[in-house]
C-alpha cells in the first residue's frame, strides 16, 4: 500500500488503554467501540505481542506444514471437530458453500489452568517439531491477554463494569489456528483461499498475514483490502459478540482471495486467534442493546451450543 493510501480500517494503540490517563483510556473505548459498531474491524498497534515470539511461531508452523502430509495426519484429532490438531487440505467450507477452502491448518486449544478439571481435548505434542506447541501456548496466552483488555474496552462501550467478561473468558474456549495457505500450482475450479465468511466466536485477533489477499465487506456490499502495516494486528468482531450485542457491534463478511498468477508460487501464513468464553457463558441478547429501531434479534443460546452448531454447518463436526 502506498503512503497516501487511505486506510480500510481505523487503527487504535492498547497501550493507551492500558497505560493511558483517563481521557486516553475513554478516548480509545471509543474508538474501539465505534470501529466494531461501523466497520466490525480495526488495527490494534501496542498490543504486547512480542515480535520475536510472532516470528518463532511462524517458523515452527512452516516447518510443520513442510511436513509430509502423512506425518501431519497423525495429528488429526479424533472427536475433536477440527478444534484441535491438523486439519487436512480441502476439508473445511465456509458455511454457505460446497467447495472447501484451499488451505490446510493446525489448531491450538485451551490448556486449563487446573488440569484436574480439564474438560477439553487435550492439545497432542508435536515431536517432529518440539519447538511448534511450545511457542504456540505462549503465542495463545499472549493473545489471550490482549483480547481480554479489548474485551474490557468494550465492556465499558457497552455501558457495562469493565469486568464483564473477564469469568466468561478465564478457561474459555478460545483457539489459535496457523493457516497455510499452499502455492497454487493449477487453476482453481471456483475454489479460493477462504470463502467469505463470518467468524464465530467473540473476536478475532489475526497477526502476520504473510501476504495480501484478506478483504471485508462493506456495508454496500464492495470489497475492500485489508493491508495491516509493520507490528499491527487486525480484529474483528464474531457473531458471538454480534449476537450478544444485537447487531449493535457488527461481524462484517471477509474472505481470503487468491493472488493474481504472478504470485501463485507464494505460500500464503496467517495465524488468527478466535477468542471464545466458556461453553456455560449466554449468549442472550444483552437488554441495553434492545431498542424500537433495534428489535430483539436473536433466540437465548449459550457459546457451547451455539459452538457446536456451526461446527456442523461448516463441515468440521459431524
Ligand atoms: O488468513 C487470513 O488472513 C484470515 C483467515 C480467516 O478469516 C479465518 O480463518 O477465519
Ligand atoms: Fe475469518
Amino acid at each position: 500500500m502506498s503512503v497516501s493510501a487511505p486506510r480500510t480500517i481505523p487503527l487504535v494503540n492498547l497501550s493507551q488503554f492500558e497505560k493511558g490517563d483517563k481521557a486516553q483510556r475513554e478516548a480509545f473505548v471509543q474508538e474501539l467501540g465505534n470501529a466494531f459498531h461501523n466497520i466490525g474491524f480495526v488495527g490494534v498497534t501496542g498490543h504486547g505481542i512480542a515480535k520475536d515470539l510472532i516470528d518463532d511461531f511462524y517458523v515452527a508452523a512452516k516447518k510443520f506444514f513442510a511436513l509430509p502430509v502423512e506425518t501431519k495426519r497423525k495429528y488429526e484429532v479424533e472427536g475433536a471437530a477440527g478444534q484441535r490438531g491438523y486439519t487436512s487440505f480441502g476439508k473445511e467450507h465456509a458455511k454457505q458453500s460446497q467447495v472447501a477452502d484451499l488451505k490446510e491448518f493446525y489448531q491450538i486449544g485451551q490448556e486449563v489452568r487446573d488440569r484436574s478439571s480439564n474438560v477439553f481435548v487435550p492439545n497432542p505434542e508435536v515431536t517432529e517439531v518440539p519447538q511448534f506447541m511450545s511457542l504456540g501456548t505462549q503465542l495463545y496466552r499472549s493473545f489471550e491477554a490482549a483480547g481480554g483488555s479489548l474485551l474490557r474496552a468494550i465492556s465499558l462501550y457497552l455501558g457495562r463494569d469493565e469486568k464483564y467478561f473477564d469469568e466468561y473468558i478465564v478457561d474459555g474456549m478460545s483457539i489459535l489456528r496457523a493457516i497455510h495457505y499452499p502455492p497454487i500450482t493449477q487453476e482453481p475450479k471456483s475454489a479460493i483461499r477462504a470463502e467469505q465468511h463470518e467468524d464465530i466466536n467473540l473476536i478475532t485477533l489475526l497477526v502476520g498475514a504473510s501476504a495480501g489477499g484478506l478483504e471485508l465487506q462493506n456495508t454496500a456490499g464492495e470489497w475492500q483490502e485489508i493491508v495491516p502495516e509493520n507490528d499491527e494486528i487486525v480484529i474483528n468482531v464474531g457473531d458471538m459478540l454480534q449476537r450478544l450485542t444485537n447487531n449493535y457491534l457488527k461481524s462484517t463478511t471477509h474472505r481470503v482471495v487468491n493472488p493474481p498468477r504472478e504470485q501463485w508460487h507464494e505460500p500464503r501464513l496467517s495465524i488468527p486467534f478466535f477468542l471464545h468464553p466458556r461453553p456455560e457463558m449466554r449468549l442472550d441478547v444483552l437488554p441495553s442493546t434492545v431498542t424500537d429501531d433495534r428489535p430483539v434479534a436473536y433466540e437465548p443460546i449459550t457459546a457451547g451450543e451455539y459452538l457446536d452448531e456451526r461446527l456442523r454447518e461448516i463441515g468440521l463436526k459431524k
